[in-house]
């Protein structure tokens, strides 16, 4: 069995306070592996994005706990949190979340300076970042002037300054049409495949199961119909 990069155990999470809180995450299982697609899917208000804000540390769980390549993140302090974040996730919302007033190059500038990189290397970086997910050609442009496609790239290799081993995005082909978001599949595939990261996707989007090499089913709050580990990968998305 492969090591996990990161598992999670018991997650209980609440919103609200006594008598009118809510748990929208009941007892939720784990494990993310090394080189998978793992798509999040359910019915709207199941706990998707509670469920990868708590995976991503960007949201502290009401119970229940987390180890990261073996290391629990329990007991740490919001300075070691945002370290964490920066080392081992890259986000990927879909809303891209780019400056509008920076260049594609200074948008990704943006995260490798957050982890103190020079800026002069910050720079050649940023520009092989933007090659390796196809933007070479873009590097100086600004988002206004790039197709929601290449946007959705820039924000992709922008989750990849740090090297990171989890990606998560939050319903990255929502605003795509069909051809820029299988191109938008086929890149966070590659990703995962080449480097040996995992790629955790919640998703609405029934085009992508085929990239998947696991579906996990929320339903009010709780993971359902769990496959059988022998049913691990299966279509074009097979991993093995
Ligand atoms: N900050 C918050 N305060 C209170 N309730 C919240 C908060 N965030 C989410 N919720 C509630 O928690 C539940 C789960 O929300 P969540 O956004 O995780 O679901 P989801 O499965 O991602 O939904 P969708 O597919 O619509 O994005 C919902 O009932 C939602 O209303």
């Amino acid at each position: 069995m492969m090591q996990p990069i990161l598992s999670a155990r018991g997650l209980v999470h609440n919103f609200g306070e006594g008598p009118s809180a809510v748990q929208v995450l009941k007892n939720i299982d784990i494990d993310i592996l090394p080189a998978e697609v793992l798509l999040l899917v359910g019915p709207s208000g199941s706990g998707k994005t509670t469920l990868v804000h708590i995976l991503g540390h960007l949201l502290r769980p009401t119970a229940g706990k987390i180890t990261i390549c073996g290391k629990s993140t329990e007991t740490l302090d919001e300075d070691r949190l945002a370290e964490l974040r920066l080392q081992h996730f890259g986000f990927i919302f879909q809303a891209h979340n780019l400056f509008p007033m920076l260049t594609a190059t200074e948008n990704v500038m943006v995260a490798l300076d957050l982890m103190g990189v020079d800026k002069d290397v910050a720079r050649v970086r940023a520009h092989e970042l933007l090659g390796s997910v196809g933007l070479g050609h873009r590097v100086d442009a600004f988002p206004a002037e790039l197709s929601i496609g290449q946007k959705q790239r820039v924000a992709i290799a922008r989750a990849l300054a740090a090297d990171p081993e989890i990606l998560i995005a939050d319903e990255p082909t929502a605003a795509l049409d069909s051809e820029n978001g299988l191109k938008a599949m086929e890149l966070l595939q590659a990703l995962a495949r080449n480097g040996r990261r995992a790629v955790v996707i919640v998703t609405h989007d029934f085009r992508i199961f085929q990239f998947a090499n696991r579906v996990l089913h929320l339903e009010d709050g709780r993971i359902v119909d769990k496959p059988p580990e022998s049913s691990h990968s299966f279509g074009a998305g097979s991993a093995s």
